[in-house]
């Protein structure tokens, strides 16, 4: 591969290594935690219907539900008891995820799986043999527990097994699961309801067997992930571990970030005291609300209760459970569009849209029942009527179970540093829990007393959320799991929240190494950091990361957007030059916080032409001390001082520029040559980067670190340099806005410049061949725009 395919992947690449048949499977085991939690939230609203189950548990309830034919039809559900047996195992399951993570935590992840699985097992068992009622609200504490133990430890086994770009498909995994439970559930109610005496209950309830054995004997034979190796101390088996589910040899960049992750980890003896502290309260704030939110949109009032929703609604028996059947079925499909579009359109996307949808069915769904029940709840539904509630219904279960469904797992479970993440996890379980409680218990009085308003009730609530996702919630796609504090840092609000020493220069590399930067980020500031990478610690003492990122990465940022036009910073000085009005610190620096700043600072050992006071000043980013202090940027000793990517600013002056009043597209490419060998010949100037970058490529290329390594130290031997080429390459139209291709590729390369990533010292060294200036009267036509390309390269 001519980029230089170790990051095999590419796109927005991440950490070395390719999605395995490995990773996949052993996550789809896993996620069949989802299905007793689904099968029995499905199983329950099915059983509370039938009559042969009211009248040996509940038969108070079946005599009224009997007598309320020609009565309020909001109110003919509702009894305290009833709502009991289908919430109380919500509420064994929020106190069962506490000790769950402690168990996830000290024996691992996959332990807790066969914790939860065995108890939920004896739990299907005592349900489907119950004699009496208090055989049965065992039988559902029990199941509670193995629910609490499963969703504790499942979205984070998940969450870490893997690979970061795909880590969202992969987690709703857990979801999907919880979903299909819930429809084989209502399928075997569907099945069970038309059977005479006791069987239909028993074999409901007592299936629930059949998904605690695939998971618990699932999970006997899952590895656990590195992460909790590495957390109790089996640092070997760990990379073992990680290097058979990424599929590469080469695991270091990953495994460095996961050990710094356990290290930090360590030093946190009080997970629950430490989740208190002010730097994980933009974390905390979201695991209480996310899960909060999701309960609030009501979905649980049709997963439970869809069978007595639509007797309610005066579908016949059979009708019920059918149309149970059919929202049982959305809910899974429309679960499968999450899998294939939340890594690629992220989460916020899914939010919004998701709620959006949610709103508008919701107050449908009100209007339609108002109208036909009136206040008072008398009334029936024509056949046409209750077609359209069930289409609107099923839109909102769709728009559900493709946002707030999957990603009220996902996203608590990926924000967390590792050294909270159980802990925070237990919360997103137990606030789930305790709202499915909520509404499981209150939904039958709460329909009686609200009546159609219930549907409004729930519609502003997911008003509320969906405001909420929009401001608050950062995005979390692509970025890998333990570099999730860079997402915090850059949020508008939270960043205030997370200190300056959680993000540092390592977290830098790899997250830039990302792709998820680029587009908060310029290109120049990238470039900057890459070099402060490079001339950091990282690259002398653990090099992997740094050089992956030379040979591989190539960054493509088109910075040039709307707002930031003018403010292109390679063009500093050329702007200078052309009396054009030079960018100020705002425009530069506004944006990055104060670490990127110190930073950028520390690479150019204040000697650069930057005030830097006037920069920490006029940001109000505080105290330049407050950087200084700063240990990641304080390492520099000054001969590693950097000059800017692009040279000298001597160099800059006489680079093509074009009028004030047009605009520039840089575009920056940071390529490794992989073909030189020493002693081989330097790749020729082109004007194509593509050339010096598909130049021959060594043989071990994309064969690891070894030879990566050696070639990077003949690489320093030998000297390198950067290459700039400006061409002329849109002719901008400005009356029609239309961008004219206009080829004048011909223009010359300037100045091969040092290498960017090489020490000022060692640059020194490398000779500088000839100045070829291009000369083009073009530029000064103020419709022209300048492309300029930088390339690494080596000789
Ligand atoms: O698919 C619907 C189901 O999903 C959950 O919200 C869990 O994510 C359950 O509370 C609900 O019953």
């Amino acid at each position: 591969m001519a980029g230089g395919g170790v990051v095999s992947h590419g796109g927005s690449g991440e950490y070395e290594g390719r999605v395995t048949g490995f990773v996949v499977i052993t996550c789809l085991v896993a996620a069949t935690g989802g299905l007793i939690f689904g099968y029995d939230i499905g199983i329950s609203g099915g059983v509370t219907s039938m009559d042969q189950f009211l009248q040996k548990f509940f038969p108070d309830v079946y005599e009224k539900e009997k007598n309320a034919i020609a009565g309020n039809q909001y109110c003919k559900f509702n009894s305290h008891l009833l709502t009991l047996f289908t919430s109380s195992l919500y509420l064994a399951a929020l106190i069962a995820s506490f000790f769950a993570a402690a168990t996830t935590r000290a024996f691992g992840r996959k332990i807790s799986m066969v914790v939860g699985g065995t108890i939920f097992l004896i739990g299907a068992i005592l349900n489907g043999a119950a004699q009496n009622v208090l055989m049965l609200i065992i039988g559902r504490l029990l199941l509670g527990v193995g629910i609490g133990y499963a969703n504790q430890s499942v979205p984070v086994y998940l969450a870490e097994m893997a690979p970061a770009k795909i880590r969202g498909a992969l987690n709703i995994g857990f979801q999907m699961a919880t979903t299909i439970g819930i429809s084989a559930a209502n399928l075997v109610n569907y099945g069970t309801g038309q059977m005479k005496g006791d069987y239909g209950w028993r074999i409901s309830l007592g299936l629930a067997a059949v998904p605690a054995i695939i998971m618990t004997v699932g999970a006997i034979f899952l590895p656990d992930t590195p992460n909790s190796l590495i957390e109790r101390g089996q640092t070997h088996q760990a990379r073992e571990m990680l290097q058979k589910i990424r599929g590469v040899d080469d695991v270091n960049a990953e495994f460095q970030d996961l050990i710094d992750a356990s290290e930090a980890s360590r030093q946190i003896e009080h997970p629950w005291r430490n989740i208190m502290e002010l730097k994980y309260r933009p974390h905390l704030v979201i695991v209480c609300f996310i899960p909060f939110f999701q309960q609030l949109t009501g979905i649980n009032v049709i997963m439970f209760y869809a069978p007595v929703l639509f007797k309610t609604l005066g579908f016949g028996d059979n009708a019920s459970l059918m149309s149970a059947v059919i929202t049982g079925l959305v809910n899974v499909v429309a679960t499968l569009v999450s899998v294939f579009t939340v890594d690629k359109f992220g989460r916020r996307f899914l939010f919004l849209q998701g709620g959006i949808q949610m709103i508008i069915c919701q107050i449908a769904v009100g209007c339609i029942v108002g109208s036909v029940f009136g206040v008072k709840g008398e009334g029936t539904f024509s056949k046409g009527m209750g077609d359209i509630a069930l289409t609107f219904i099923c839109l909102y279960v769709a728009a559900f179970a493709w946002s707030w469904g999957p990603l009220g797992w996902l996203v608590p479970s990926e924000i967390f540093p590792l050294e909270i993440r159980s802990a925070g996890q237990s919360i997103n379980v137990s606030v789930n829990m305790f709202f499915t409680f909520i509404i499981g218990q209150a939904f039958l009085s709460m329909l009686c007393q609200m009546k159609f308003g219930l549907f409004f009730f729930f519609a502003g609530f997911v008003l509320i959320m969906t405001l909420f996702v929009y401001f608050l919630l950062p995005e979390t796609k692509n970025v890998p799991i333990e570099e999730m504090n860079r997402v915090w840092k850059a949020h508008w609000f939270w960043g205030k929240y997370i200190p300056d020493d959680a993000v540092g220069v390592h977290a830098s590399t790899s997250y830039i190494k990302s792709g998820a930067i680029s587009s908060d980020l310029s290109g120049e500031i990238l470039n900057l950091l890459i070099s402060q990478a490079r001339s950091s610690r990282l690259l002398q003492g653990e090099g992997d990361v740094a050089e992956d990122f030379l040979l591989n990465s190539k960054s493509d940022i088109r910075r040039f957007s709307k707002e930031e036009k003018g403010k292109d910073i390679a063009m500093d000085t050329n702007l200078n030059q052309n009396n054009m009005r030079r960018p100020s610190p705002h425009d530069l620096f506004s944006g990055l916080d104060p670490l990127e700043i110190a930073l950028i600072k520390d690479t150019f050992c204040d000697d650069f032409f930057f005030d830097w006071e006037t920069i920490a000043k006029t940001l109000g980013k505080g105290d330049l001390a407050i950087m200084d202090e700063n240990p990641v940027t304080n390492n520099n000793p000054p001969e590693q001082c950097q000059t800017m990517p692009w040279g000298p600013s001597s160099d800059l002056n006489s680079s093509v520029v074009s009028d004030p009043s047009s605009s520039f597209q840089s575009v920056f490419s940071v390529n490794g040559d992989k073909g030189v060998d020493s002693g081989k010949e330097a790749p020729s100037w082109s004007n194509d980067l593509s050339e010096a970058n598909g130049g021959e490529l060594g043989e071990g290329v994309t064969s690891g670190a070894t030879h990566k390594k050696s070639q990077a130290k003949e690489k320093s031997d030998l000297g390198s340099y950067t290459k700039k080429v400006c061409r002329l390459s849109r002719f901008k139209d400005e009356a029609s806005s239309t961008d004219i291709e206009v080829d004048k590729s011909d223009i010359q390369p300037e100045a091969p410049l040092h290498d960017p990533f090489e020490p000022i010292a060692h640059a020194k060294e490398i000779p500088k061949p000839e100045h070829h200036l291009p000369v083009v009267s073009d530029l000064d036509n103020p419709l022209l725009e300048a492309r300029c390309e930088f390339s690494y390269g080596v000789f």
